[in-house]
């Protein structure tokens, strides 16, 4: 499944962040974004997941081909780490063999009965990467999906990655953290930056009411 984006503008608190921006990520591939602290990367992924609209332009893909993985892990505290999994896999119609699979895949087997709330923050982390394999969808989205995970972790990851890549998948990744992928492409939003966005305005335009917001973690 291919993703176009077309000349789209994404604002957050009520101001553009960025605008007029177009690019394509065809399957097998990754693609990750790039820019400043506040430039747009979290606003843009969260427009994408339709989590909040689009100021203007389009977006191709259908949302049932998009799986996102925020910066929160999206876990149950009270779950084990396979009830976890179960309840999204059960959501998007897998079984458990799925779960299991996604719990080898980033190596949790071991901890798959011990509840989220009990797991380091990069077992968690290693859980909200693992919700994306159940979900079987093509077109994943990460807002920076290897905070708190160590270098064998971060290999993983990409492993993980280039087998999503081999079966046809895509990924889009807002990081600043180098990946290990030397095969994905990169993309600096800098060139997009809207002039009269938050920044350019300050503190005024970041406390605007933003009902799309998501709370602080
Ligand atoms: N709820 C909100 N209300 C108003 N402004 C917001 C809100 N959330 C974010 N912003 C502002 O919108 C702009 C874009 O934020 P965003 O989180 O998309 O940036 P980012 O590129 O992901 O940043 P980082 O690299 O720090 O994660 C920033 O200037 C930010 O201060």
């Amino acid at each position: 499944m291919q993703l176009e984006v077309s000349d789209l503008s994404v604002a957050r608190g009520g101001l553009v962040v960025l605008e007029g921006l177009n690019f394509s990520l065809a399957p097998g591939r990754a693609l990750v974004l790039r820019g400043a602290n506040g430039i747009g990367k979290t606003t843009l992924l969260r427009t994408i997941a339709g989590l909040q609209p689009a100021v203007a332009g389009e977006i191709s893909a259908p949302p049932e081909t998009l799986a996102y993985a925020s910066h929160a892990d999206g876990l149950k505290a009270a779950l084990s780490a396979r009830e976890n999994l179960q309840f999204w896999a059960a959501i998007y119609g897998f079984g458990a063999e799925r779960v299991e699979t996604a719990l080898a895949a980033l190596q949790l087997s071991a901890l798959a009965s011990r509840r989220a709330a009990h797991l380091s923050a990069g077992q968690k982390r290693r859980l909200g990467l693992a919700r994306m394999l159940v979900t079987g969808r093509p077109v994943w989205l990460f807002d920076e999906p290897t905070v708190s995970l160590d270098a064998a972790a971060v290999a993983l990851f990409a492993d993980v990655l280039r087998g999503h890549f081999a079966s046809g998948g895509s990924a889009l990744i807002a990081t600043h953290i180098e990946l290990g992928l030397p095969e994905a492409e990169s993309l600096d939003l800098t060139p997009w930056r809207a002039a009269r966005g938050p920044e350019a305005r300050g503190q005024a335009g970041a406390a605007a009411f933003d009902p799309f917001a998501e709370p602080l973690s």
